[in-house]
């Protein structure tokens, strides 16, 4: 087929650690897919953009209690310089993301949604968090990646822009998105196996030995089955299954040892 020229995606960050993206850009697919210009990365150091000599980010919150909060004017210029460079790309209409427990939780379909789009900026808090008139004014979608507490949002921003990047067009190989699309449609993975044959005293399922495609399909899509009803019955209870599904988790549930 012929390969169109897949656009860039464009991402902002703004954060005081750029040098943690390295984690990104610097390894496996992300970095072959930087390398490849799929996507583009810029990062805006907040602390670039302080006026003072001591380039303070951040002070103490009114009303007290622990902690500090991130200044709004260094993350606001940074912000502004961020969108910017977005327009210059040609990112029309920029997206600002704000990564924080109090946004809403990270979800595939959201990867998508946000996959679409031609770029994206997007702010990492640290400290107890940033001043929420900075962020009223600023920010047009909060996402957490879970119901946790971490040191800052690079890391949350690195989980979503790993996600994004996969589904750039370009990016994931045939094998690799086979795999992306066995977890996406809804089911966790099957079990997988390589060489040796016998490790340790343990052997292979015979079925995967068969070379019989349509026998370990069917033992793969029931060992996704099974696992989901053991492991995250709260994902069956969103995902239709077709009669052929049915009846192989049916069979999982009878072979299951009660
Ligand atoms: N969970 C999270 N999903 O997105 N961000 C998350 C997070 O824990 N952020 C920290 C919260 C405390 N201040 C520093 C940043």
């Amino acid at each position: 087929a012929l390969i169109t020229k897949a656009e860039v995606y464009h991402f902002d960050v703004v954060t005081l650690f750029p040098e943690m993206f390295e984690a990104i850009t610097r390894h496996g697919i992300t970095r072959r897919a930087v390398e490849l210009g799929l996507f583009g990365l810029n990062s805006w150091n907040p602390r670039d953009f302080t006026a003072d000599k001591h380039r303070t980010v951040d002070d103490r919150p009114y009303g007290g209690g622990p902690g500090m909060v991130m200044l709004p004017e260094p993350l606001e210029s940074a912000l502004e310089a961020a969108k910017n460079r977005q327009r210059k790309e040609g990112v029309a209409a920029t997206h600002t993301v704000y990564l924080s427990p109090q946004g809403a939780a990270l979800t595939h379909d959201k990867v998508l949604e946000l996959a679409q789009k031609p770029g994206l900026v997007l702010l990492c808090g640290r400290y107890e968090g940033v001043d929420e008139r900075l962020l009223d004014r600023q920010i047009d979608e909060e996402i957490s990646v879970g119901d946790y507490v971490l040191s800052g949002g690079e890391l949350p921003a690195m989980v979503l822009m790993d996600a994004i990047i996969r589904q750039l067009p370009g990016v994931l190989n045939t094998a690799a998105s086979a795999e992306e699309d066995s977890f996406v449609d809804g089911l966790l993975d099957c079990p997988h196996y390589t060489r040796p044959e016998n490790y340790l005293g343990m052997s292979v399922p015979e079925v995967l030995l068969s070379g019989n495609h349509a026998l370990i399909r069917r033992w793969r899509l029931k060992q996704s089955l099974g696992r989901t009803f053991l492991r995250r019955p709260d994902l069956l209870t969103k995902r239709q299954l077709s009669k052929e599904e049915a009846r192989l988790l049916a069979e999982f549930k009878a072979d299951l040892v009660i």
